[in-house]
């Protein structure tokens, strides 16, 4: 990876996320490594001058509402940092997301923006993406409908991506075009241009820290020795569980509201990268690859699924993640050390459980034998501890670099391709031959009969 060589063999491309937070420390040769810094200023002089008013939208105000729009990589890596983050952020500068095609997303959030005020970030690797160019093309059309003339579309639309043809064909000027390059992929994308909307909401120093967070773990990954090696260590463990003890999942619990949607933003990350059966050399592997992630922010959690994580029939690894100090320390941190004793305590629970002699004492003689038996826990369940002092852009930098290598190692492991996504691409074109026919039902031709069946369905009944 650190040498730039084609790792991602099936799109023969090198994979350097590295490269984008490198501050010219690794020595890597690719084309458009040297072109990281100079976009790195364009989005440290264009969020300085948003941050701080000087930029204008088409009638002089100032810009207090920002929509980000793309999906996948180009989605959940600005969502999951923003709110990851929002202690540092801006308070008068609203940050919204829109990812899905579903029409409800869009008219949702431009129903809270004044035309006058928002900018749109049109965040998009391909700039092919239906649904980031549909809800593109729709954005646009709703902020015309109140500045009528095409030219303020300059002060209200940008563009991160690598397509510069389809960029300025939409009607977006290069000059409002943050590039990356094709070695970045999408779930490893938050480093590069696609990080704008983080800039904005914490201003560039802080984007700058996330960034080196994130260069401290490219140096331990890459300089430790493997027994010492934190993402390694991680990536061990997780294969552990999952090819010798047939764990299906592995779940990510934050004890941090900010880290709310870290288990879904690593749902993309880990999922889309090691969910492979092919290895590289094209082989049906006789092993299991990548776990299904899943999680949410303790103690939610807790009085939802952990029943089952403690109790039930499956074997569930998972890593509980918590700072030791809080950035709300109300009530004199009262609430942090409730949220940090049930930190303490669920993992403790999961590994030494509570033996049938416990539960006999506890419960005494009159009661049943099958109430006994419910309130056994059998214990010897995994989990990784993961602690830090307190959520900064730094720490949050290194944490997602530590995730992002733990998985590049498990495909190392494995074999397989972490860095290409074949996996998403026959849906999109079943979809699209759909969408064709949806008109007519004499046009629904070449389906299964539930397909067909379905697609008649909504014909009957859909109302335009
Ligand atoms: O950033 P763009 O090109 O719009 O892609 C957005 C997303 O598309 C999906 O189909 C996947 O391939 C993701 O890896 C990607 O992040």
């Amino acid at each position: 990876m650190f040498a730039g060589e084609h790792i991602n063999t099936s799109e023969d491309r090198a994979v350097l996320h590295v490269a984008l937070r490198n501050f010219d420390d690794f020595k890597i040769q690719e084309a458009g490594a040297d072109e990281v810094s100079g976009v790195l200023d364009h989005i440290k002089e264009f969020s300085e001058a948003i941050r701080n008013g000087t930029w204008k939208g088409y009638t002089g105000k100032t810009i207090n509402t920002i929509v980000n729009i793309g999906i996948g990589g180009s989605d959940l890596g600005p969502v999951m940092v923003t709110e990851a983050l929002k202690s540092y952020s801006k308070r008068d500068l609203t940050a919204h997301f829109v990812s899905n095609i579903d029409g409800t997303h869009i008219a949702e959030i431009v129903r809270e923006c004044d035309p006058e005020r928002t900018l749109f970030i049109i965040a998009s690797k391909t700039f092919t993406t239906q649904e980031t160019i549909t809800n593109a093309e729709s954005a646009r059309e709703w902020f015309l409908s109140s500045a009528k003339d095409k030219s303020h579309v300059a002060k209200h639309f940008v563009a991160l991506s690598t397509n510069t043809k389809a960029v300025t064909a939409f009607g977006i000027d290069e000059a409002n075009m943050f590039q990356f390059w094709d070695w970045v992929g999408g779930r490893y994308s938050l480093w590069s241009a696609i990080g704008l909307s983080i800039a904005l909401s914490i201003g560039y120093d802080n984007f700058q820290q996330l960034l080196q967070g994130a260069h401290g773990m490219d140096k331990h990954f890459k300089e430790t020795p493997l027994e010492n090696n934190l993402p390694v260590l991680l990536a061990v463990i997780g294969i552990w569980y999952n090819d010798f003890y047939g764990a299906q999942t592995h779940a990510l619990l934050p004890y941090d509201q900010y880290l709310h949607k870290f288990a879904d933003y690593f749902q993309q990350g880990d999922m889309e990268s090691n969910g492979k059966f092919i290895t590289k050399n094209g082989q049906r592997v006789d092993y299991q690859t990548g776990p299904i992630i899943w999680g949410a922010a303790g103690t939610n959690g807790q009085h939802s699924f952990y029943q089952l994580v403690h109790q039930g029939t499956k074997l569930i690894p998972a890593d509980f993640i918590a700072p030791a100090t809080s950035l709300n320390p109300i009530g004199g941190s009262k609430h942090h050390r409730i949220l940090l004793s049930n930190y303490f305590a669920q993992p403790e629970a999961l590994a030494f459980g509570k033996t049938e002699e416990e539960v006999r004492k506890e419960v005494g003689s009159n009661a049943t034998e099958a109430l006994v038996k419910s309130k056994v826990f059998e214990g010897n369940r995994p989990s990784n501890s993961i602690m830090f002092p307190l959520m900064t852009p730094r720490t949050l930098g290194a944490l997602i670099a530590l995730y992002e290598h733990k998985i590049f190692t498990q495909g190392v492991i494995w074999g397989i391709n972490s860095f290409d996504q074949m996996g998403v691409e026959l849906g999109k074109v079943l979809a699209k031959n759909i969408l064709s026919q949806l008109d007519k039902p004499a046009d629904v031709k070449g389906h299964d009969s539930s397909t067909t069946g379905l697609i008649h369905y909504y014909q009957k009944y859909r109302k335009e």
